[in-house]
């Protein structure tokens, strides 16, 4: 593709030199570049990528795209801001693939993963090719890519929705961080329906007040228009949980129509009768389309609000309330998720991903309401990251967990102590005495520890890590997965 093609995607710009010139792949990454490639000159957080573009042309990239003209000899597209040409170009010269994918997104601080799997699992069922994006993997036409953090970066997201089109996918789901709300990593893709979850407590390391966290949240709406394509008959959809107060202010922001779902209060989608088993979750729906009985095999109230916000994509996919009832009435779980872990003991394990206070005050609540006997639950927080959900966390375990076992959940460059010692200033604050918490930085020997001291009727929680099959501790990522660590302990326990 000619660089003028690709320059005549924007309005504000300034070429310098060879506008002719062949561009044969597009890179932000100066370690990537190929010979021949457009490289985008991106100001990060940690680097500043006008830094790496004379490594850029030394390695034959055939053009630069710049905030300001650079002493260098090479062809140069000189624009405001480098993000927001990335996003459109990307969008252009990978062929426009989210027009043909009608995204749905899912933004919140908790649920994101959960619903994305839900949505799939709807489609499967009606005999979609759907694609997922997010946290646990990439996954379409029966391949799943490892990923290393929620919403990938702009050009990686816009080459995966180009393959699954390519591959035969129809329709894609994906999670949207508030990173990649502030970054603009989901700018040049096209969504056909935004669906929040929830906003409670975390990432304040990165965002550092709730009102910037909720700000990112909201530019996801108030960016939705009010058709996703050309055609102005493909309308767009908000899907916002009610009883979350940010609900009001999105829906305020959107061009799109809005489904509001919930439990508490009045709602488009609303749930009742709200009853928590081992084996699931029942309640009753009641929405515009009649009512039903609804009985989940996923576990936790939490999960009926994820499974509402499913519901309401679906709805507003055309499908019909009582398919996607059933499809969701089928749906097992999600790897990490309330996952239980049974090696032939007598009391439950489960493995949770809960890593924030909401997270965390939401599946003991529910794991609560399983135990006949003790809850004992083991726990860390992830060093690097928002430093101040940590005596929260703690406050939140001594309030509902009978014991306690504080250990690591990726330290990172941090000191594990250190971590630990932030969550037991929580633990003493509400009153946790040493008889009831342990602190032990090895997560493998606080498995242990926990499956050691269960007794049959008592629930041993781990939570944080879910389906993470790594620790990083330092800069190194080393093998952990909480799943078979747990499997082990309770064989060893067992013999
Ligand atoms: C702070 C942050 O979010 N950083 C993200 C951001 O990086 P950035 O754009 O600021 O890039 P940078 O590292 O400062 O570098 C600037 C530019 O120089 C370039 N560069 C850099 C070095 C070099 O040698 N050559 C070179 O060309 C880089 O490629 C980049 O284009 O954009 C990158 C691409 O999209 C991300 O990979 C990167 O995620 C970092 C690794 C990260 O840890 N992010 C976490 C906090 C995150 O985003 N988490 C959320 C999860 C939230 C949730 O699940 O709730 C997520 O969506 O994953
Ligand atoms: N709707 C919800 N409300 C509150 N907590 C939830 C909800 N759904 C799941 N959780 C809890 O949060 C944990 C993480 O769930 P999930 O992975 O679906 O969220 P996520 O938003 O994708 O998280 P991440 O931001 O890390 O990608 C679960 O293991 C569960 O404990
Ligand atoms: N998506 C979350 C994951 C945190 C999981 C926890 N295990 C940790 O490493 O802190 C984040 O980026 O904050
Ligand atoms: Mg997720």
């Amino acid at each position: 593709m000619k660089l003028n093609e690709l320059s005549q995607q924007l309005l504000l710009y300034r070429m310098i030199g060879d506008s002719a010139a062949e561009i044969g792949s597009l890179a932000v990454d100066s370690r990537k570049v190929e010979p021949g490639c457009l490289f985008f000159c991106v100001p990060g957080h940690a680097a500043d990528g006008h830094d790496y573009a004379e490594q850029a042309i030394s390695k034959g990239a055939a053009a630069l795209v710049t905030e300001r003209e650079l002493p260098i000899t090479a062809t140069q597209i000189i624009v405001p801001d480098v993000r927001q040409a990335l996003a459109l170009i990307a969008d252009y010269y990978y062929g426009r693939p989210s027009h043909k994918l009608r995204p749905i997104g899912v933004t919140g601080t908790n649920g994101k993963t959960t619903t994305t799997y839900l949505i799939e699992r709807i489609w499967a069922d009606a005999g979609v090719a759907a694609g997922v994006i997010g946290t646990i993997e990439t996954r379409y036409a029966g391949e799943s890519l490892p990923m290393s953090g929620t919403t990938p970066g702009v050009l990686e997201l816009q080459q995966i929705l180009h393959d699954m089109v390519e591959a035969g996918t129809e329709r894609c789901v994906m999670e949207v961080s508030s990173h990649a709300l502030d970054q603009g990593r989901v700018k040049g893709c096209s969504f056909r329906t935004a669906i929040f979850t929830n906003l409670t407590q975390d990432h304040l390391d990165y965002h550092g007040t709730m009102e910037a966290y909720e700000s990112a949240k909201g530019l996801f709406f108030s960016r939705l228009g009010n058709t996703y394509s050309d055609d102005p008959r493909e309308r767009t959809y908000a899907v916002l949980n009610g009883d979350d107060e940010a609900s009001a202010r999105f829906a305020k922001m959107t061009a799109a129509e809005v489904l509001t779902y919930g439990i508490e209060k009045k709602a488009d989608l609303q749930a009742s009768e709200v009853r928590i088993a081992a084996g699931g979750t029942s309640f009753k729906l009641e929405s515009f389309r009649g009512s039903r009985q609804v009985k989940l095999k996923l576990v936790g109230k939490f999960n009926v609000y994820n499974a509402l916000a499913a519901l309401g994509a679906a709805l507003c996919e055309g499908i019909g309330l009582d398919e996607a009832i059933t499809s969701l009435e089928r749906i097992g779980g999600v790897p990490g998720r309330v996952e239980p872990v049974d090696a032939g003991q007598d009391f439950a394990v489960i493995v949770d991903y809960a890593h924030t206070p909401d997270g965390l005050e939401n599946v003991l609540n529910t794991v609560k309401e399983l135990a006949t006997g003790n809850v004992i639950c083991v726990f860390g927080c992830g060093g690097d990251r928002d430093r101040t959900k940590r005596p929260i966390m703690g406050r939140i375990a001594s309030d509902l967990a009978d014991k306690i076992i504080v250990t690591s959940d990726n330290p990172r460059t941090e000191d594990p102590e250190l971590i630990i010692r932030d969550i037991e200033a929580g633990l003493k604050e509400a009153g946790a005495t040493r008889d009831r918490y342990e602190l032990e930085p090895d997560r493998r020997a606080a498995i242990e520890k926990a499956v050691e001291m269960a007794s049959p009727g008592d629930v041993v929680l781990i939570a944080g890590k879910g389906h993470e099959a790594y620790q990083i501790i330092g800069n190194v990522t080393h093998d952990f997965d909480d799943r078979l660590v747990a499997k082990e302990a309770i064989r060893s326990r067992n013999q």
